[in-house]
């Protein structure tokens, strides 16, 4: 069974396309991504099966919880409806120094096809952000550049290649011109999303997915422009069966590429696509983040590139009152907890415990004593944990309460007050000051003050917040739960 969308499809009209066919042309409806995209608490492995997320690759922590890259990138695209504010300065580094770098502050000076400029400005987007400013000319460049870019998720990669493979098909070409491979079939499906929509009054150009349950008859050729997929998909579909000539392919982008090693089938996937493909095909790699490995990833898929990198914008503890409350065992920790309840929904707070179990334990007992809460769990589906913390966003609740683990990545500004109900530590019980500054820690200046409370019920937990305090060099004043006013004073 064949699975294509069509840019510039209605809904309507796509499914009546789709009714008029037989099941073997069938084509892929928004509907139908839809579903795929709410299956979200499965993956696929390298071959293309479905398997349960507890089986991919992640690091496991001690409570059992998947920290599954490839599914954070996934809750972190849900989750984001607009692009993560990023002051830093890009850093360019041009394969030939003395060519002229370009930067553009409008997408204007980028002379796109009027179809997608007004796509583009369809989609909401005013002005290129920090890291577009640079890709995108060097993206659009004539002779084809190649490019490595690194920033942080939300900063607009994915909006700047998916301008740069509509800006480069021929429509009138059919045959398959670009190429994009993303880690997982849910991560495709999204790239597709945004291409769809850029490309909504550019109707000639097609797409298809190359994404695991997609068969193409042997040799049977594709025309679509644009194919997106996943590694083991798309590799078949270029050696295997034939349906799109490499060598026909004059851009591939490799996107989430930190993602994409965490996996080594993808990883050599990867490399033997691109091996097929011809010497003058313009090549761009996308990456989060940039470890020494995703480099020498990069460095094998990208022959001489032009590299543009995005800082992250450091946390900092410099807005932040810090405050730890004694309490003799778990039960004092949930009653000073309860204390504090006025003063955590002031704003939005976010409690964090060690283990799903505790958290699950908290949530559970807030409720019973009337507090509403919200509860963020390793054993939600992807798509659920999107809706809670959207709602939490939405300040619809206002305490939410959740392991690190689930938290990762995910940063809601309006929350003023963090509670650390466990202590971030390491497999040996010492302080894990890196967590806590993820935990508590602001970005940037935006300047508003924060608090953060520690509850400690033991002479270890003790300890911890002084090695915490001594690694930041920063105070943490003990504050009396019991003496309300007091702290009404410290924390309102
Ligand atoms: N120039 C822009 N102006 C306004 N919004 C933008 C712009 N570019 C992208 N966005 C929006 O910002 C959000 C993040 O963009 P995008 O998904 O491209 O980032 P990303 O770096 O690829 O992150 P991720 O890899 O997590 O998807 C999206 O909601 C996107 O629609």
């Amino acid at each position: 069974m064949t699975h294509f969308t069509m840019l510039g499809d209605s809904w309507a009209q796509s499914v009546d396309v789709q009714e008029a066919k037989t099941p073997s042309q069938m084509e892929f409806s928004k509907r139908e991504i839809t579903q795929l995209l709410s299956r979200l608490n499965q993956t696929g492995d390298v071959n293309g099966n479905v398997v349960p997320i507890k089986n991919t690759t992640g690091a496991l922590t001690k409570d059992g919880e998947v920290v599954d890259p490839a599914e954070q990138s996934l809750l972190n695209k849900l989750i984001r409806h607009t692009l993560v504010r990023n002051r830093n300065q890009v850093e360019v580094l041009q394969r030939d120094p003395t060519s002229p770098l370009y930067s553009v502050k409008t997408f204007e000076e980028l002379r796109l096809k009027p179809e997608l400029l007004k796509g583009v400005y369809n989609m909401g987007f005013n002005r290129p952000s920090r890291i577009q400013e640079n890709a995108l000319p060097m993206m659009l460049a004539q002779p084809p550049q190649n490019l490595i870019a690194q920033s942080q998720s939300g900063t607009g990669k994915t909006a700047a290649f998916s301008l740069a493979m509509l800006s480069h098909v021929d429509p009138a070409k059919k045959w398959t011109q670009c190429l994009c491979i993303a880690p997982t079939y849910e991560l495709a499906l999204q790239i597709g999303q945004v291409i769809e929509q850029m490309g909504k009054f550019y109707t000639d150009v097609k797409l298809a997915y190359a994404i695991r349950g997609n068969r193409l008859g042997r040799g049977m050729k594709l025309e679509q422009q644009i194919v997106i997929g996943t590694p083991g998909t798309v590799l078949d579909w270029c050696t295997k069966f034939k349906n799109i000539d490499p060598k026909n392919i004059t851009l591939f982008v490799l996107d989430e590429a930190d993602v994409m090693i965490a996996t080594q089938g993808h990883r050599d996937q990867s490399i033997r696509i691109q091996r097929q493909l011809s010497k003058d095909c313009q090549m761009l790699l996308f990456s989060a983040t940039f470890e020494d490995s995703v480099w020498k990833f990069a460095e094998q898929v990208v022959p001489d590139p032009n590299i543009i990198k995005l800082k992250r914008e450091e946390e900092t503890l410099d807005t932040i009152k810090q405050f730890y409350v004694v309490c003799q065992q778990e039960e004092d920790k949930f009653k000073a907890l309860c204390n504090l309840y006025g003063c955590l929904t002031i704003a939005q707070a976010m409690i964090f415990c060690q283990t799903r179990r505790m958290a699950s334990w908290l949530a559970t007992q807030m409720t019973k004593e009337g507090h509403q809460v919200a509860l963020l769990s390793g054993e939600m589906t992807v798509e659920q944990r999107a809706a809670v913390i959207d709602r939490f966003r939405n300040g619809k609740e206002k305490v939410l309460v959740t392991t690190n683990v689930c938290s990762r990545g995910i940063d809601v500004e309006q929350v003023s007050l963090v509670v650390n109900f466990d202590l971030p530590v390491d497999m040996a019980g010492d302080a894990d000051n890196e967590t806590y500054l993820h935990r508590i820690g602001r970005t940037g200046r935006f300047g508003r003050r924060g608090f953060a409370v520690n509850m400690i019920d033991s002479e270890r937990s003790m300890d911890v917040i002084q090695q915490i305090q001594m690694h930041f060099n920063r105070k943490i004043t003990k504050l009396d739960t019991s003496n309300l006013e007091e702290m009404e004073r410290l924390l309102c």
